[in-house]
C-alpha cells in the first residue's frame, strides 16, 4: 500500500499510485470506493476513498474496535453525527459515520497537502524556516478555528502539528473529536493519549482539561512552526513530561517580532488563567497589525453563525445520552464544556488484557470509572519510545562494574519503602465536591492533615480538582502491582522515587540499567515511573 508520501510524490509528478485507483469491489457502505491507504495512527488506519455519490476525495478513517455492545455503536455514531455539525473553513469537514463489522468509520474531507508534522520535518531535513507572515496566516486561522470551537463549548484535546492539514495553502484542524470518540471509557485516560509533546503542565498532572489547555498546545503548535522542531525535547516521554511540569516554557528565538514573542509566551504560561483565551488572541495587537497590513481582517474572521444555539444544540444531545454507570457528571468536562460521554471502549484490545486486581474488587466504591484501561499514551507512544531507548542501550558498550556500581550507589540511597497508598478518602470527598456542574470552588482535605485546601475555578470555565490525579495513581499502582507483583513492584518504585528525586533529569540510559537489574520488564517500569511522577506533582503541590 502506499503511503502519504507516495502519495504526495505521485501528485507532485502528476501521476497516479498503482493500489490508488478506486475499484467497485472495494465500495464501502455502498458509496465509498477504497483508494490509497495514507497511514495509520495510534488508533486505526486512514485511506483515501471516493465518494460515488459526490464524485469527490474523501478520507476514511477505519478504527478496530473489536466487539462493542450495540448500545455503544449507537453511541459512537451519535456523537460521530454531532460532531458533524461543526462547520467552519479551517476545520476538516466530519462528512459521515458508521459501523462496518469490527471497525467503526469515519469519512471526513480530504486535505491534498498532507500534515503539518510531515511538512515541517520536510523543511527541517532542508535547513528552512517558514517566514513569519506565512506562520501568522496560519496561526491566526487555527486559532480562529479553536474560537469556533470554543465558542461552542467544545474542546478539540489532540491539538498537535499531526491533526493540522493543508488544504489549497489553507490550513485545516483535523481529527477534530476523533480523540473524543476514540480514547478509551475511563474519564481520567482521556486527559492522557496521544504525545506529550503538545500536553500542557496542568494535563499531565491530571488537574483537569479545559479550554486552555487547547490554548497550551496551540502554543507549542506556534513554536514549532516557528522553529521546526518541538517546544519540549528529551530523551524520552519521562524527560519531556518533567521538562513539561518541572522546566521554563521555551520562548520564540529573537529573530521574531517582540509582540509574537510575548503573545507566545502567554500562550504557554504555565498557569492557565494567565493563558489568554482564543477570542483575546484574535485580539491581540500582534494579530491586528498582521491582518491590517495583509488586509485579511474580514477573509480570516469567518463570519459567525449562531454559536450560542450551535452550543445549545450540542449540549442538548449530549445530555440525551446515557452516561456510563458510576459517572454522574461524566459528560460534563470539569470546565463545564462538552465532553462526550462515549469516550467508547474502542480500545478493547488494551482493555481486555486489564483485569480488574483484586484490590479494587474489594473496594469498588473507590474505583469510581469500574474499568481499567490502559490509554494510547502507556500502550503506543511510551513503548515505542522504551523501545528506542532499549535499542539504542543494547547497542552501548558499557563497562561491567560501571552499572553495579550505579546499582550500589542508588539502592543503598534508597530509604522510602513503598507502602500502598489507598486514594479513597480523598475521592470520596472528591466525589461530593464534585457533583454539581455549577460548582465555583471546592475545597479537599490535604491528606495526612487536618488542613483543607480550597481550589477556586479561575475564569469560570473551569474548575481544577485532583480527582483524575488521584484516579490514575490509583489506577498506576493497581496495574503496576499487578504485572509486577509486591516484591518487584517496591523495587522498581524505590529505585524510580530516587532516579527522580532531581525532577527527572538523570541520565535515562542510567536509569534503565538500574531497573534491567530488577527486572527484565522494563515497558511496564514506566507504569510505576508515572506513578512517581504523579506523586511528586501532589507532594510539589502540598
Ligand atoms: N483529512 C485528511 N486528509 C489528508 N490526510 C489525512 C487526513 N486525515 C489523516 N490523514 C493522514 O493519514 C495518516 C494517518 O492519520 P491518523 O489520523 O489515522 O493518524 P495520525 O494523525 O498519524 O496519528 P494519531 O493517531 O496520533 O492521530 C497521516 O499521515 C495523516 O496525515
Amino acid at each position: 500500500m502506499p503511503t502519504h508520501k507516495d502519495l504526495a510524490e505521485a501528485r507532485n509528478k502528476g501521476t497516479a499510485t498503482s493500489s490508488g485507483a478506486f475499484t467497485a469491489e472495494t465500495l464501502i457502505a455502498g458509496r465509498y470506493g477504497l483508494g490509497c491507504r495514507l497511514g495509520s495512527g495510534n488508533f486505526g488506519t486512514a485511506y483515501v476513498v471516493q465518494d460515488h455519490k459526490t464524485g469527490e476525495k474523501k478520507v476514511l478513517k477505519r478504527i478496530n474496535i473489536g466487539e462493542v455492545q450495540p448500545n455503544e455503536t449507537v453511541e459512537a455514531v451519535k456523537e460521530a453525527t454531532l460532531l458533524a455539525q461543526l462547520d467552519h473553513p479551517a476545520i476538516v469537514k466530519y462528512h459521515d459515520s458508521f459501523m462496518d463489522v469490527e471497525h467503526f468509520c469515519i469519512i471526513t474531507e480530504y486535505c491534498e497537502g498532507g500534515d503539518l508534522d510531515y511538512m515541517l520535518k520536510k523543511l527541517k531535513s532542508t535547513n528552512k524556516i517558514l517566514d513569519e507572515s506565512l506562520i501568522m496566516d496560519w496561526f491566526i486561522q487555527l486559532t480562529n478555528a479553536v474560537h469556533y470551537i470554543h465558542d461552542r463549548k467544545v474542546l478539540h484535546r489532540d491539538l498537535k502539528t499531526r491533526n493540522i492539514f493543508l488544504k489549497d495553502k489553507k490550513i485545516k484542524l483535523g481529527d477534530f473529536g476523533i480523540s473524543r470518540i476514540l480514547v478509551a471509557t475511563s474519564d481520567f485516560a482521556t486527559t492522557f493519549t496521544g504525545t506529550p509533546y503538545y500536553m500542557s503542565p496542568e494535563v499531565l498532572k491530571h488537574e483537569g482539561y479545559n479550554s486552555k489547555s487547547d490554548i497550551w498546545s496551540l502554543g507549542a503548535v506556534l513554536y514549532e512552526l516557528c522553529t521546526c522542531e518541538h517546544a519540549y525535547q528529551g530523551q524520552n516521554i519521562m524527560a519531556i513530561m518533567y521538562k513539561i511540569v518541572e522546566g521554563h516554557p521555551p520562548r520564540l528565538p529573537n529573530h521574531f517580532t517582540p509582540s509574537m514573542r510575548y503573545l507566545h509566551s502567554r500562550m504557554m504560561d504555565k498557569s492557565p488563567a494567565r493563558r489568554p483565551s482564543a477570542i483575546e488572541i484574535l485580539q491581540d495587537p500582534c494579530v491586528k497589525r498582521h491582518l491590517e497590513s495583509h488586509k485579511l481582517s474580514l477573509s480570516l474572521v469567518p463570519k459567525e453563525s449562531n454559536p450560542s444555539e450551535e452550543a445549545k444544540a450540542i449540549a442538548q444531545a449530549l445530555s440525551n445520552q446515557v452516561p456510563s454507570k458510576g459517572h454522574k457528571d461524566q459528560n460534563k468536562d470539569i470546565s463545564g464544556v462538552n465532553r462526550s460521554p462515549l469516550e467508547l471502549p474502542v480500545n478493547k484490545k488494551l482493555k481486555s488484557r486489564d483485569k480488574v486486581p483484586p484490590w479494587v474488587k474489594e473496594h469498588p466504591d473507590v474505583f469510581v470509572g469500574g474499568n481499567i484501561s490502559m490509554t494510547a499514551f502507556d500502550t503506543c507512544e511510551m513503548k515505542e519510545e522504551v523501545d528506542k531507548l532499549d535499542e539504542s542501550l543494547s547497542l552501548m558498550e558499557v563497562a561491567p562494574g560501571q552499572s553495579s556500581e550505579i546499582r550500589q550507589k542508588d539502592m543503598n540511597s534508597m530509604t522510602e519503602s513503598y507502602q500502598p497508598k489507598r486514594y479513597s478518602q480523598q475521592l470520596d470527598t472528591l466525589k461530593s465536591s464534585s457533583s454539581s456542574d455549577e460548582v465555583k470552588y471546592t475545597s479537599t482535605k490535604v491528606p495526612g492533615t487536618d488542613r483543607e485546601k480550597v481550589q477556586q475555578s479561575h475564569d469560570g470555565f473551569s474548575l481544577f480538582t485532583p480527582i483524575a490525579s488521584e484516579r490514575r495513581m490509583l489506577q498506576l499502582q493497581n496495574d503496576a502491582l499487578r504485572i509486577f507483583g509486591p516484591d518487584v513492584f517496591q523495587s522498581v518504585y524505590r529505585y524510580l522515587k530516587v532516579a527522580r528525586a532531581d525532577g527527572g533529569v538523570a541520565d535515562e540510559a542510567k536509569v534503565l540499567m538500574g531497573l534491567r537489574s530488577i527486572t527484565q520488564n522494563i515497558k511496564d517500569c514506566f507504569l510505576v515511573d508515572q506513578l512517581v511522577f504523579l506523586e511528586k506533582q501532589r507532594e510539589n503541590s502540598l
